[in-house]
Formats: C-alpha cells, sequence, structure tokens
C-alpha cells in the first residue's frame, strides 16, 4: 500500500516551526448553526461555534464528545457535505467549500450504521462501487478490493449480500469503503459503532497501520479509551465549543488521576471533614448521599480510612466519565463552559 512517510505512536508530529508545514486539517474560527424545526417556532441551533483546530500530517487525532457536541457536524463539514455558516476548512490545502470535489477526492470517509452501503449488493460489489466513484481504473479497483477485504477480515464473505451482515461487519465493510480510494486523509466518525469487542480490538490495530502508512486519521468517539488507544492527540469538545486539544498521554494521565466516591449513612459533619481533606476536589452532600472527587489515589484512599473509621462501609469508588474530566479541565483552566 502507498506510503506516505511513516510516522510512530508517540513522535510528536507537529514540526518544530508550530505547523507551517501545511498541516493536513486547517480549521478556522468554524461554525454552524441549525434552524430548529422540532416543537414549536423555529429557533436556531448552534452546531459548533468558534472551532480552530490543526491536525499534522500522518497524525492520528480524535475528536471527544458526548452527544450532541458537534463532531458528526465537524466532520460533514470536512467531508463537505455540509457548508460551514462562518469561517472556513482546508484539508491538505484544499477549501471544502470552494473546492469540495477535489476534498472528496482525496479523503476516505468511515461513519457509523449503515448509512453508504448497498444492502443488495455484495462486499466486493460495494468495493467496486466505492472505487469507481473515486475513478479507479477496472483492473487497480480489483485488486485494492481484495486487498481490503482482506485487510478487515471479510474475505471469506466477499460474495454475501450486505443485508446479511452484522452491524459490526458492515462496520468493517466501511472501514473497507473508506479506504478504497487509498485516501491521504481518513474521517471516522463513531467508527466502532456496533462493533464487538474483539472487532474494536482489529480496529485499533487496524488504525496503527494507517499511522504507518502515514495517513492522516481524524476519528470521533465518546469512549475516552478507544481514544487513549489510538490517538497521538485529543481534541475535546462540547456544546459545539473547543475545550482543548491535548496530547493523549496527558488526558490519559488525567483520567487515571481522578477517582470518585460515592458513600451512603454520612452526616454533614463527616462531609465537611472529607472535603478538608488534600487532595480532595470537589464534595456533593445530599441526605445521607457522599460523593466526593479526588485528584490522587492517596486522597481516595484517605477518604476511605475516614469514612471506615466511623462506621460507613456503603462506599464505591468510580472514575468519572468524560463530562466530569470536562469540567475538571474546564475548572481548572479558567475556562468557561455555557
Ligand atoms: N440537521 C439538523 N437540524 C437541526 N439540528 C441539528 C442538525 N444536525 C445536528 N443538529 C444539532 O447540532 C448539535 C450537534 O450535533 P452532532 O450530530 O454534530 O453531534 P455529535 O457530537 O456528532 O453527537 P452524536 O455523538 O450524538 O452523534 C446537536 O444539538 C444536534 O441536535
Amino acid at each position: 500500500m502507498e506510503k506516505y512517510g511513516p510516522t510512530r505512536r508517540g513522535a510528536t508530529k507537529r514540526p518544530a516551526d508550530g505547523g507551517a508545514r501545511a498541516d493536513a486539517i486547517v480549521v478556522e474560527d468554524l461554525g454552524r448553526t441549525f434552524v430548529d424545526r422540532r416543537g414549536r417556532g423555529a429557533g436556531e441551533v448552534t452546531a459548533l461555534s468558534g472551532i480552530s483546530l490543526r491536525v499534522a500530517p500522518g497524525e492520528v487525532h480524535g475528536l471527544l464528545g458526548p452527544n450532541g457536541a458537534g463532531k458528526t457536524t465537524l466532520c460533514k463539514i470536512l467531508t463537505t457535505t455540509l457548508e460551514p455558516t462562518t469561517g472556513s476548512a482546508r484539508v491538505l490545502g484544499l477549501d471544502v467549500t470552494r473546492q469540495s470535489r477535489a476534498v472528496r477526492r482525496s479523503i476516505g470517509l468511515v461513519f457509523g450504521g449503515d448509512r453508504g452501503l448497498y444492502g443488495r449488493l455484495s462486499a466486493r460489489e460495494n468495493l467496486w462501487f466505492w472505487g469507481a466513484m473515486y475513478g479507479l481504473r477496472r483492473s487497480e479497483l480489483r485488486a485494492r478490493a481484495e486487498l481490503l477485504l482482506e485487510r478487515v477480515g471479510l474475505a471469506d464473505r466477499a460474495d454475501a449480500r450486505v443485508d446479511t451482515f452484522s452491524r459490526g461487519m458492515k462496520q468493517r465493510l466501511h472501514l473497507a469503503r473508506g479506504l478504497v480510494g487509498n485516501p491521504r486523509v481518513v474521517i471516522l466518525d463513531e467508527p466502532t459503532m456496533g462493533m464487538d469487542p474483539v472487532a474494536a480490538l482489529d480496529f485499533r490495530a487496524l488504525v496503527a497501520e494507517l499511522r504507518e502508512e502515514g495517513r492522516t486519521v481524524l476519528l470521533t468517539t465518546h469512549d475516552m479509551a478507544e481514544a487513549a488507544a489510538v490517538c497521538d492527540r485529543v481534541s475535546l469538545i462540547d456544546r459545539g465549543r473547543l475545550l482543548m486539544t491535548e496530547d493523549t498521554d496527558a488526558v490519559g494521565r488525567l483520567l487515571s488521576r481522578y477517582e470518585r466516591v460515592v458513600a451512603h449513612g454520612v452526616s454533614a459533619g463527616l462531609a465537611d471533614r472529607v472535603g478538608a481533606l488534600a487532595g480532595v476536589v470537589a464534595v456533593r452532600h445530599e441526605a445521607d448521599r457522599l460523593e466526593a472527587e479526588t485528584e490522587l489515589p492517596s486522597a481516595t484512599a484517605s477518604v476511605l480510612a475516614v469514612l471506615a473509621g466511623e462506621g460507613v462501609h456503603r462506599v464505591s469508588t468510580a472514575r468519572p466519565d468524560l463530562a466530569e474530566v470536562y469540567l475538571h479541565l474546564v475548572g481548572r483552566r479558567g475556562m468557561a463552559v455555557t
């Protein structure tokens, strides 16, 4: 398969000049609003607002956010199926609005669910169809389809109709479809949706291969663990706004640092004592239920010790979810979440 200059996970992909070398994806002050016709009267929904983002060539970049954060909207703009309301976006130097045809030829798109596959065609025929759309010659197209069917583990089902496939198999075919045009930039919108855990692991290996081939990958997910496993950098997006872009390792460290302790049968006085412990960053107390956020493993241990010392034994610990990590991050950086 064509190589674009290998890169390694963990290697710094951003050039020392801060990005003067052409970035693969450049998003500047991007915004998108929709007219919301649901409910009474038409209101405006801001799906994206003031998004600026750069992805270096060969980087695997994760776009993380909860449902409705605006991830799909950004993917649609980058893949030219939706125009921005404000700002601009370029893929490989091509403007997504003014040079949309050229952008479409340079990218591969993979999205979750059933969209974009022809159920009455076989897996192989689907790939031939999409390869033809990319303008591949017949012999090239056939060879590429075989290679990709093998690569995503569908070679033995190549002639079966796609509407007989499981969700996970369809998702793997989507991946093959996204790669059929040998794209330098691959955009994956919730690529493991519907995959079983084994297939999701295979998917991670595939993304690693794409990185080795020097392709640029932008992938959306709301699974922090998935992002941590495959991405070089991640951007956290919430309610249409970009909260931060960081090296994945930094976010992973942050995630493993925070913990939540939930206990029942806790008095207000005891809740105050827990709140005063070093490393306890937040405490909520309602009725006799305590929720304490800790930011160091030793802090969790001290909370548990204080609770046990007072005879409180209905206690559990958990890692915070993504939304809570956002709040920690945002609080620390003094940024506003609106
Ligand atoms: N065609 C549309 N009309 C009106 N509102 C829309 C439209 N498309 C998206 N939105 C709204 O824009 C916001 C962002 O949606 P988007 O689908 O981009 O989020 P997402 O991060 O991809 O979420 P999910 O993980 O659920 O797919 C949401 O509030 C959504 O309701």
